[in-house]
C-alpha cells in the first residue's frame, strides 16, 4: 500500500479544523488521499482552510445540537460517507480557572464546547458509522485528561478528562460494529490556543516547558501525523485507547536539566 495515499476514499470531518490541530491535520488528511468536510464556527478561516485542501467547509457551532447534525449529514450527503471524526474543536481555560475563582456560566461555557460538543459529534457521526458497519473517531482530550496539574484550570481539566472517558466507553461499546473511537491526548502544543493563552502568562510558558523530557513545544503537525495513523487502517486494532503524544510529559518523574 502506498502510505501516502492510506486514507484514499475515506471521508473526513474535521471540527475546529480551521486552525491549529485541526487545520494541520485537515493538510495530513488531504495528502494521504481523504476527502476533507471541515466544521468551525469561524467562517473566514474555515472558508480558507477548505479552499487549500479542496474540500468542503460547514460553519457550525459545536454546541448546537441542529448545527451539529448538519455538519455530519452534509458530510455523508454530499460524498456518501462519514468515514472519519476528528471531533477537535476546543477553548482553553478562562483567564482564572481556579475552584475557588470560577463561576458557573464560564465553566458551563468550557463544558459545552469541549465536551458537550463532543457528545453531539460523536453521536451525530455514529449514525452515519453504524449504518455503514465502519468508522474511526478520534476525540481531542489533553494531556491534563490524566495527569493533575498545580495550574488552575479546573473546567478544561475536568473537560478534557470526561472526553477521555467518554471515548474509552464509546470505543469499547461500538467495537464489535467495526467503529474504533480513541482520545487523542497531547501535550502543550504551538497553536493560537497556547500561544494566546501564554502571551497573557510568559512565565507559565517557562514553567511549562520545564517539564516537559523533549524540551519543546510540539508542532500541529507531529499531532496530525498521529490523527491521520489513528484514522487508517493502521491503527486496526487501537481501540478505546487513551493516545498521549505529550513528549513524555506523562512519564516524567523528573525531567532532564
Ligand atoms: N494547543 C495545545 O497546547 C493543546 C493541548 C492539548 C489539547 N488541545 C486541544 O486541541 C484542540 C485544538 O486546539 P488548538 O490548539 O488547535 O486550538 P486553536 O485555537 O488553534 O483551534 C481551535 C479551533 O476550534 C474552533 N472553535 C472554537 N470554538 C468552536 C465552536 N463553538 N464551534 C466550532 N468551532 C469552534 C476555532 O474557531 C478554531 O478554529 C482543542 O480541543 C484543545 O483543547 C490543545
Amino acid at each position: 500500500m502506498n502510505l501516502t495515499q492510506r486514507l484514499a476514499g475515506k471521508v473526513a470531518v474535521i471540527t475546529g479544523g480551521a486552525s491549529g490541530i485541526g487545520l494541520a491535520t485537515a493538510r495530513r488528511f488531504a495528502a494521504e488521499g481523504a476527502t476533507v468536510v471541515i466544521g468551525d464556527v469561524d467562517e473566514t478561516t474555515g472558508t480558507a482552510a477548505a479552499a487549500e485542501v479542496d474540500g468542503l467547509f460547514v460553519r457550525v457551532d459545536v454546541t448546537d445540537e441542529d448545527q451539529v447534525n448538519n455538519l455530519f449529514d452534509t458530510a455523508a450527503a454530499t460524498y456518501g460517507s462519514v468515514d472519519i471524526a476528528f471531533n477537535n474543536a476546543g477553548i482553553s481555560p478562562p483567564d482564572d480557572d481556579s475552584i475557588e475563582t470560577t463561576e458557573l456560566p464560564a465553566w458551563n461555557k468550557v463544558q459545552d464546547v469541549n465536551l458537550k460538543s463532543v457528545y453531539l459529534c460523536c453521536r451525530a457521526a455514529l449514525r452515519h458509522m453504524v449504518a455503514q458497519g465502519s468508522g474511526s473517531i478520534i476525540n481531542t482530550a489533553s494531556f491534563v485528561a490524566v495527569l493533575g496539574s498545580a495550574t488552575s484550570q479546573i473546567s478544561y481539566t475536568a473537560s478534557k478528562g470526561g472526553v477521555l472517558a467518554m471515548s474509552r466507553e464509546l470505543g469499547v461499546q461500538f467495537a464489535r460494529q467495526g467503529i474504533r473511537v480513541n482520545a487523542l491526548c497531547p501535550g502543550p502544543v504551538n497553536t493560537p490556543l497556547l500561544q494566546e493563552l501564554f502571551a497573557k502568562d510568559q512565565a507559565r510558558a517557562a514553567r511549562r516547558l520545564i517539564h516537559i523530557p523533549v524540551g519543546r513545544f510540539a508542532e500541529p503537525e507531529e499531532l496530525a501525523a498521529a490523527v491521520a495513523f489513528l484514522a487508517s487502517d493502521d491503527a486496526s486494532f487501537i481501540t478505546g485507547s487513551t493516545f498521549l503524544v505529550d513528549g513524555g510529559i506523562s512519564s516524567a518523574y523528573v525531567t532532564p536539566e
